[in-house]
């Protein structure tokens, strides 16, 4: 079997008193979108920042394409291909589509770009950034300003800055909160369609999307993992029907 994308390793982070990670451990393997539930306060979120590199966790191990980066910056995990999705209130408002993505690809590539003249560079720029607005769907939508967008087209966004960071794993956490049905199912199929070329861990809370979407998923509950697995062992696992899944949501 093939090296797992992430593996976690007995995770622990606690605030205070209070125990939000409880020796969590689990594998996300290389492309496939694995969901993370769970009820409110049960420590996704949390879990997320100790991935991206926000948080430290108190003991445990984060290993990523077989590398430990537990001890690793934000900045030295982006640019070993770990993103997370940026939240709308990160884009530029009166930036276009297009320049929000240049911008995010010209983080990335740093210096790398140096060697082009000014109009080249600008060009290899907005190519990259054009690519990442067209694996999202919002090709048409790249001249106008990031404010003028519907929320699900700036959801859409988010994502394609994330993707101009080249990851090999995207963070998403609750990529269709605040969207309407319509925007839901087309945000949908654009994850759908980056399954198997990016490894996506997503944290969301409709449950008919993440049992359309994921390939596996792991629960967790009170900080600790309560299972791991896939849609049809999650839905027959009654310890998560009583902990989290109502009869009707699994159904
Ligand atoms: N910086 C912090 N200091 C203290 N407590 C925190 C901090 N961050 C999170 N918590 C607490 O940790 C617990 C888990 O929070 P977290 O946001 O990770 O849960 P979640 O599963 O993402 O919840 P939700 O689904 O509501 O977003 C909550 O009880 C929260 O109040």
């Amino acid at each position: 079997m093939t090296e797992p994308l992430l593996e976690l390793r007995g995770l622990h982070k606690s605030f205070g008193g209070l125990t939000v990670t409880d020796d969590v451990s689990l594998e996300l393997r290389q492309g496939e979108i694995h969901a993370l539930i769970g009820p409110n306060g049960a420590g996704k979120t949390t879990l997320i920042h100790q991935i991206s590199g926000t948080l430290a966790p108190d003991a445990g191990q984060i290993v990523f394409a077989g590398e430990d980066v537990t001890r690793l910056s934000l900045a030295q995990r982006a640019r070993r291909g770990l993103a997370r999705s940026f939240q709308i209130t990160s884009l530029l408002p009166g930036f276009s589509a297009l320049e929000n993505v240049a911008l995010a690809v010209q983080a990335r590539s740093g210096s790398s770009f140096r060697f082009f003249r000014p109009a080249l560079h600008e060009a290899a720029l907005n190519d990259q950034a054009m690519a990442a607005l067209t694996e999202v769907g919002l090709e048409r939508r790249a001249a106008l300003p990031a404010a003028a967008l519907s929320h699900g087209e700036k959801r859409q966004l988010e994502l394609a800055v994330a993707l101009a960071m080249q990851p090999r794993l995207l963070l998403l956490d609750e990529p269709l909160a605040g969207t309407g049905a319509e925007e839901a199912e087309r945000l949908m199929r654009i994850l759908g369609e980056l399954r198997g070329r990016y490894g996506i861990l997503l944290i969301e809370h409709d449950m008919p999307a993440v049992f359309a979407l994921a390939d596996r998923i792991s629960v967790l509950a009170q900080g600790k993992v309560i299972a791991s697995g896939t849609k049809d062992e999650i839905r027959a696992d009654p310890v998560v029907r009583d902990a989290y899944l109502g009869d009707e949501e699994a159904a």
